[in-house]
């Protein structure tokens, strides 16, 4: 049978041990050949998701279906390629940066996990692709944020799924560490693959992504990015908190950060963000349909 690479969540809810019900009713289908942006405030559900996506935690209503299999099934048939969020990994763990892209091979091995010639060429692959290739034998522990993000990457690309889940790739990564990543999810989007990458950068997502989903416990909005990311949508889940606006890689308003920003909205189009890429004393936020 041919797999066909696709996410289907219907009627998701999951409620913590402690009776915090972090979402509910979540409803959506992603398709190969899509970069989805997952967006929402700090608390909505979206590393809840992504851990229900892995398997990693009970769903206390609805089912997820990966390429037409439940989870644990997907798992098995390494379906599914999951890049946690940096406050998940324990970086005092010794290991070698290779060791940890070859983690990515392990579906391919066997009982004992030895490594053939051909999990090392991949893995030589991938660390070249996102340019760690010299810091293979170097401790994990020992590198800066962005270095640790691109080896996880490495080993996601190591793991050769068509779905791949990142979770906040861009936090405390520089310009060009982010524009290597979003490089290669379009290269990988254009060779088949389904990416849901979660963010707060919301300025650049319409650079990238094709289809966009809000969520604040429940899906607010989903679909085209063109279509689906605008202002009216933003307001309805970011309310009052819209100002962890990032455009090319920038903060743009930090809570200490008192720059104005400004909000030119217009309900009916698409929301398109600009605005100075260095530091001035006013920065707008706008949105204009000649911008698309
Ligand atoms: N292990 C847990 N036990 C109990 N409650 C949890 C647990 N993990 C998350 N929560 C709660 O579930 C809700 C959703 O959290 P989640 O981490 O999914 O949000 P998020 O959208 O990823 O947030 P952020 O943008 O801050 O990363 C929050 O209210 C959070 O406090």
């Amino acid at each position: 049978m041919k797999l066909t690479t696709s996410i289907d969540v219907s009627s998701v809810g999951v409620t913590y041990n402690n009776g915090v019900q972090a979402i509910t009713n979540v409803n959506f289908s992603l398709a190969a050949g899509t970069i989805c942006g997952l967006v929402g405030i700090n608390g909505g559900g979206k590393s809840t998701l992504f851990k229900c996506l892995m398997g990693l935690i009970k769903l206390s209503e609805g089912e997820i279906s990966i390429s037409g299999f439940p989870v644990n099934q997907a798992l098995k048939k390494n379906q599914i390629a999951y890049v946690p969020q940096s406050e998940d990994i324990d970086w005092n763990f010794p290991i070698l940066v290779k060791d940890v892209v070859l983690q990515g091979r392990y579906s391919h091995m066997g009982f004992l996990r030895k490594a053939s010639k051909l999990d090392n060429q991949v893995i030589e692959q991938a660390m070249t692709k996102m340019g760690i290739i010299d810091l293979k034998n170097r401790q994990i522990g020992e590198l800066s944020g962005g270095q640790k993000k691109r080896v996880f990457l490495a080993r996601a690309i190591a793991q050769q799924s068509k779905i791949i889940l990142l979770d906040e790739p861009f936090t405390g990564v520089d310009f060009t560490t982010e524009e290597v990543i979003i490089n290669l999810l379009r290269e990988l989007r254009d060779s088949g693959h389904l990416i849901l990458v979660s963010t707060h950068n919301l300025g650049v997502v319409p650079d990238y992504c094709n289809e966009v989903i809000f969520i604040n416990r429940t899906v607010i909005a989903a679909g085209e990015t063109k279509q689906t990311f605008t202002q009216y949508n933003l307001e309805k889940t970011f309310g009052g908190v819209l100002k962890q606006v990032g455009i090319l890689g920038q903060t743009l308003h930090d809570d200490d950060d008192d720059r104005a920003v400004t909000i030119i909205s217009d309900h009916e189009k698409p929301a398109v963000f600009y605005g100075a890429r260095e530091s001035t004393d006013s920065i707008i936020i706008s949105q204009s349909s000649s911008q698309q």
